[in-house]
Formats: structure tokens, sequence, C-alpha cells
């Protein structure tokens, strides 16, 4: 409760509250005396959730080495540089990195850290950074970096591999674009392609490409040269292919990993000269599903200084040893804890008993009004999406589904159609659980336990983006009791409350620990409807007879 409270107020943060709070006699104003201990539990709460660092935090120490930590307001700091030559890099020692860090609760380690930026402006003085691109940022709305922003930028404008893992919503696309548009802006002799970013998705690969056309405008190269930045699309990939488009145009491109195997294996896309190679979800791109493709992809990188990064919300152990034996002395950087969820969304689980129960908590969270939009249902698979989507169109819910079989079209115009507020639920497969920014959804419900506990977080990730808070029910039934079990423990981790017997339910054997990790914890489901049963197979009998009826015709034919 206080958490949401101090989040919705935004960033009308009261400036004077630390000063006033000292000067004010506790024991004489008695009943200001819970507010005063009111604004010091939400500045608390406010060190911890500030991702987005609304307040500047500036570190020095003094005579008695003491760490002393003060704010100043973008305003003031702007107003005191009187040009470029006074900007001065507000983390200049290890001492006040180290203070930085801990109040983000960043963990960095590996050979020759280099310092975190404390702002945009570091860059400047530290890093000779492009002047159009900082515009660009002030541009777009981003004045400070956030933490994951603040590690991730120095260590790759050092040209150091990476291996990074921060909350979801926390700004790690910037975290890794920024540097890149600059490396390519520093890169001036070399023409081609040298930037390649990967994602799993279309959908995210496409929100990347957005934010990296953003961030290039009004950049030129050498010649006056436009910087080039590609999502390689289905059409992009025909027409190099064709010969119609050379690959020497464009200086980064953004793919998922099939679309861009398919033209390097027709020698339409030469990456042989890439110099950064960026994963993003890298526990996606490095799982079963994608390593192979990821494999092809590094082996096409021939250049000998390819710098590498990995970025996802969620790093679990065996990516950490693909990532170490890949990269070069790479730097691994983690913003809170590895296994939490984003410490914005409030979290919830609901029993529902069975699967009839579920459609049931659905509509009570109707009438409680808790069905607040915009809403995005997680469920397991395409015909369990199709399934709901049908029943909550019955309750004139502005409703529409996203899975795999939607066109590119399609899932497209949905997508726009959710974030311009027209549609109020977006129903979906796990196909937009990761990665994909939709800012200010209210509540994520995951309709089934998702899979394991890094589904779970990049799935109620869609909510609490950006510094907003946000909420995320899950409903589980009594064949999910083994399958509930990480998602308590995320919950744990993220500082949820847990009760006692949640806590009891959390602990795993190692046989149920092994059945999660082969994605054998939970048995089919029961069909969603609320048909009776009755009706569901005199339906069924006629859809036969009919079928029966067309296929002696056709045979008689
Ligand atoms: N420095 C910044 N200041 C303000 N807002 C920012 C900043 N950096 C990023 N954002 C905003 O924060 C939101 C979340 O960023 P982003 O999509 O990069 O998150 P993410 O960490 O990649 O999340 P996920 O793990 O879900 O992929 C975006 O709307 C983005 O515009």
């Amino acid at each position: 409760m206080d958490i949401f409270r101090v989040l919705t107020r935004g960033a009308s943060v009261k400036k004077e509250s630390g000063p006033k709070a000292k000067a004010t006699d506790y024991s004489i104003i008695s009943e200001k005396d819970e507010n005063l201990k009111e604004d010091n539990k939400e500045s608390q709460i406010e060190k911890e959730l500030d991702f987005f660092r609304n307040k500047r935090i500036i570190k020095k120490v003094d005579d008695d080495k003491e760490m002393k930590i003060k704010e100043e307001s973008w305003n003031e700091s702007n107003e005191s540089g009187n040009g470029e030559d006074l900007i001065k890099p507000v983390i200049t020692n290890a001492t006040e990195a180290s203070a930085l860090r801990k109040s983000y609760k960043g963990n960095v380690s590996g050979i020759d850290v280099p310092l975190p930026i404390g702002s945009f402006e570091d860059l400047i003085s530290r890093f000779s950074f492009d002047k159009r691109l900082l515009n660009n940022l002030v541009e777009n709305g981003f004045t400070e970096p956030t933490p994951i922003q603040s590690e991730c930028i120095p260590v790759a404008l050092n040209n150091r591999d990476v291996l990074a893992c921060g909350p979801t919503g926390s700004g790690k696309t910037l975290a890794f674009l920024i540097p890149l548009v600059q490396q390519i802006i520093n890169d001036k002799q070399t023409t081609g392609l040298k930037g390649l970013i990967i994602s799993p998705t279309k959908e995210l690969a496409n929100q990347i490409f957005i934010e990296c056309f953003k961030l290039s405008h009004k950049i030129f190269l050498e010649k006056k040269r436009p910087l080039q930045v590609a999502l390689l699309s289905k059409s992009l990939g025909a027409k190099l292919k064709n010969k119609v488009v050379g690959d020497k145009k464009y200086d980064i491109i953004i793919s998922t990993p099939l679309r861009l195997i398919d033209v390097v294996k027709n020698e339409a896309l030469d990456l042989s000269k890439v110099k950064h190679l960026i994963f993003d979800e890298a526990d996606k791109l490095f799982d079963k599903t994608f390593v192979e493709q990821s494999d092809d992809i590094l082996s096409a990188c021939k250049e000998p200084a390819l710098r590498k990064a990995m970025f996802s919300a969620t790093i679990p152990s065996n990516v950490e040893e693909i990532a170490q034996s890949i990269m070069m002395d790479p730097i691994r950087i983690i913003i809170g804890h590895k296994e939490a969820a984003n410490t914005n969304i409030d979290q919830k689980l609901i029993f529902c008993g069975n699967e009839e129960g579920k459609l049931i908590a659905i509509r009570q969270l109707v009438q409680e009004g808790e069905f607040k939009p915009p809403i995005i249902i997680f469920l397991e698979s395409i015909t369990r999406a199709k399934a709901l989507y049908h029943e909550l169109m019955y309750d004139r819910i502005n409703v529409d589904v996203i899975h795999a079989e939607r066109t590119a079209l399609q899932r497209d115009r949905i997508i726009e159609r959710f974030k311009s507020g027209e549609l109020w639920c977006l129903i979906c497969t796990d196909v937009l659980a990761r990665g994909i920014d939709f800012k200010g959804v209210n509540l994520v419900i995951n309709y089934d336990v998702p899979g394991s506990s890094q589904a779970y977080v990049h799935r109620i990730g869609r909510t609490g983006r950006g510094g907003r808070s946000g909420k995320a029910i899950t409903f589980y039934t009594k064949q999910d009791s083994i399958a509930i079990k990480p998602i308590i423990n995320v919950m744990k981790q993220s500082g949820c409350e847990v009760s006692e017997w949640m806590d009891k339910m959390a602990k795993m054997t190692k046989r149920e620990k092994e059945s999660i990790k082969n994605g054998k914890a939970h048995t089919e489901r029961k069909q969603i409807t609320t048909v009776p049963k009755i009706d569901r197979v005199k339906r069924r009998r006629q859809q036969e007879m009919i079928a029966a009826s067309k296929r002696r015709k056709n045979e008689e034919l």
C-alpha cells in the first residue's frame, strides 16, 4: 500500500522532506510525528524503487571520510555548469561508485570494471559523447540514466563484453543502444554492417528498431551519410537476396535469429565485419529453442575484436556458463536480485480450485472492480487463448487475442489498438511475454501458471514498467500444486508478503525441481468453456455428421 502511494505520487517528490525532518522537534509536535515517520518510510521506499532516479544522487566524501548523499535537481546542476568545460563527471572515484551501486543494489564484477556514470553528461567528459546523440536522448525524455544504463554504457564504451541482468522495464534497451550508436559514430572509417541486435520475437525486434531509429535521428557519419538502421523484415530479406539493396547499406541491423540465418545462408548479408553483437533476452536465445541458431550467428561473426553483450531480466546459471564460455573477460552486471520480479509490481495468487473456477474468478474481478484496463491475460496455449477470447467476448469485454497463428499484420494492428487504448484487454500466449513495452498496463493475469520462474518474471514484467506501479494476479488450481512453487519463491525474493502456508507450500523436493526443469510440472488442462457438456457433445456430433456427409459427396463425385 505504501509502495503504491509513493509510486502513484510520481515525480512530485517533496524536496525539503529531509532537512525539515531534522529541524523538527519530535517530542513537541507529536501529531506531526506520524507524518514524519511516514515521510521517512516513503523516502526509504523511494530510494529502493527509484530505478529511474527522478532525483539526482550525488555523492561526496567529507573530511571524516563519511559518505553523504546530496540531492540536486536537474535544473540546479545545469545552472551551475555554464559551458561544456565545466561539466564534471559526477562519479569520479571508486568510493563514489560503490555508494551509487549500493543505492540501487548493483552488483558488478569482472576485471577492471569501469566507473558507472552518474548522469548522461558524464558521457561528454569521459567519452567525448556525441552531442546530437545526447540531444536525441533528451528530446525523447531521457534525462537521467537508469541504474542498468549507468553501469552498462561505460562498460560497452570501453569495448568490453557484458552480461547484464536488470529488472523488467528498467531500461535495458537503451543500456545497449546508447553505446552502440556512439560506437558506430566513433568508427567513421568502415562502411557496412557493424552492429547486430538479436531478439527472439518479431514484435520485440520491431520495438528495438523504433527505439534505435529515434536515437540515431539526424546523426551523420562520414561524407554526411546518415547512420542507417534496419529491421530485418521479410521484405528487406527478399530485397537483400535479390540484390535490390546492397548489404553494405546498413550500420545496424535488428533481427530475429531465423530470419538472419536465412539471409546469411543465402550469402545476402555479410556478418564478417560486425563489431558489436547484442543478444537481447539472452536466456531465451540460448535455451534449447534458439541455441543452435544463436551459435550459427556467432560463427558467422568472424571479426576477431567482436564485442558481445547479453541482456535479460533473468539469467539462469546455465546461461551464465554459456556467457563465460563465449565471451572475453566479460563484466557481469546485476541490478537488484537475479531471480526476483520488478519490485514495482504488486503480486497476488488466487486459488480457483479447478478450470471452471478460473472463469468465475475473472468474472469476480470484473464485479469487484479489480479488472481495470489495460489488462494482459497470459495462457499456456493457442487453443486455450482462443477459447478464453470467445468466453470473454460473450461477456462483452473489449478484448482481442494474439498468438502465433495470427498473421504479422493482425498482430501489429492489435498491438497498435492496445497501445492507443482502443482495446482494453489483450489475451496472449508467451509470444508477448518478453520485452514488449506497453506503457501503463494496470494488470497482468496469469490465467495459466507459467512454466518456469523466468517465464513468470517476464510475463508480469509487462506491468510496473518505467517506474510505474502495476499488479499481477496468478490463478492456480489443484493441478498446479508443483508449478506454483517457483512462483511463490519469486514472490518471496521480490519482497512480497508471503503467508506461512505459502511459505510451507513453496518448499520443493529434488524430484519436484526435476519435474519443473523438464516441463512436466502440470498435466493436460481441461477445456475452457461455460457451454454444458451435453451441448458440446451435441455440437460435436452435428459437426461430425456434416463432415461425413461432405466426405460421402466427394466420394460419389
Ligand atoms: N533513462 C530513462 N529515463 C526514463 N525512462 C526510460 C529511461 N530508459 C528507458 N526508459 C523507459 O523505460 C521503459 C522500459 O524500458 P525497456 O523496454 O528498455 O525495459 P527493459 O529493461 O528492456 O524491460 P524487459 O526486461 O521487459 O525487456 C521504456 O518505456 C523506456 O522508454
